[in-house]
């Protein structure tokens, strides 16, 4: 079974809606057209960008997919500052990021909360990147793949196999992120590796052997390459080096390559 790799560039609180539209429109040039055939490519921009980088897409029909952040789980309703899964498919979101570490950590995200809204995402049609990954201090204390597996198990309740082998899962060690410091490619593949056993002991092989997952933290061009050589990594979750179109370009194109 071959995966198809698929880079995420989540921009996080970053980027105004004109910015947005130059970065993108940067982007579309520094890709070779070619690359979309061995790779998927999102960018994930902020709320108040999505409906001018949907226009950019659409207008110029380029093959770049439109991503979220974040959702809630429910439609409509009383939740102030929160955003309808109904409103992102609206505006042809075609991804959404659940469970990021700084969702858990900042803003109080639990376990059943990313299972609702992975369940929300699929309902409208949309494709989730769940993510996972432990802290420094679990990683220290040996509990790194209690902590992720752990994670994974339980975003995944009650979600059906052939919706768990189209979605995408991403590994992120919380240690890595925006610090510089990247997981060796053997210790993100062997994380990587026991994410795929545990779909594989919850679902079947067939499921396991579909599923992508990335790994995100600190992802460069420079270390892109050998993290994506690795066999259970089918791609990347880039924050900062995603807000620069021509260092997510060169990362895109290592994962065409791989
Ligand atoms: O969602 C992206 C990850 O949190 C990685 O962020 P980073 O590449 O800035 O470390």
């Amino acid at each position: 079974m071959s995966r198809k790799p698929i880079i995420s560039g989540n921009w996080k609180m970053n980027l105004n809606h004109w910015e947005a539209i130059q970065t993108v429109q940067k982007l579309h040039y520094s890709l070779p057209k070619e690359v979309y055939r061995d790779v998927d490519v999102s960018v994930h921009p902020p709320f108040t960008d999505i409906r001018s980088v949907q226009t950019v897409i659409e207008s110029d029909e380029l093959e770049l997919q439109l991503g979220a952040q974040h959702c809630h789980w429910e439609e409509k309703g009383a939740f102030t500052g929160e955003i309808s899964p109904l409103f992102l498919a609206k505006l042809d979101v075609k991804l959404v990021v659940c469970g990021h570490s700084e969702r858990r950590d900042l803003f109080g995200e639990t376990d059943e909360m990313v299972n609702k809204k992975v369940k929300a995402i699929f309902k409208h049609g949309m494709t989730p990147i769940m993510c996972c990954g432990e802290s420094l201090e679990e990683r220290e204390a040996g509990e790194t793949e209690a902590k992720v597996l752990g994670q994974v198990v339980a975003g995944l309740d009650k979600v059906k196999a052939d919706q768990v082998a189209s979605m995408v899962i991403a590994y992120e060690p919380i240690w890595a992120i925006g610090t510089g410091k990247t997981a060796t490619s053997e210790d993100a593949q062997a994380v990587c590796k026991a994410i795929r056993g545990a779909v594989a002991a919850k679902y079947d092989a067939e499921t396991a052997a579909e599923v992508r997952i990335q790994y995100g933290g600190s992802v460069k061009a420079s270390t892109a390459e050998d993290l994506m050589a690795q066999p259970d990594i089918d791609g990347a979750l880039v924050g900062g080096a995603s807000l620069d179109p021509e260092e997510f370009s060169r990362i895109v194109q290592f994962a065409a390559r791989a």
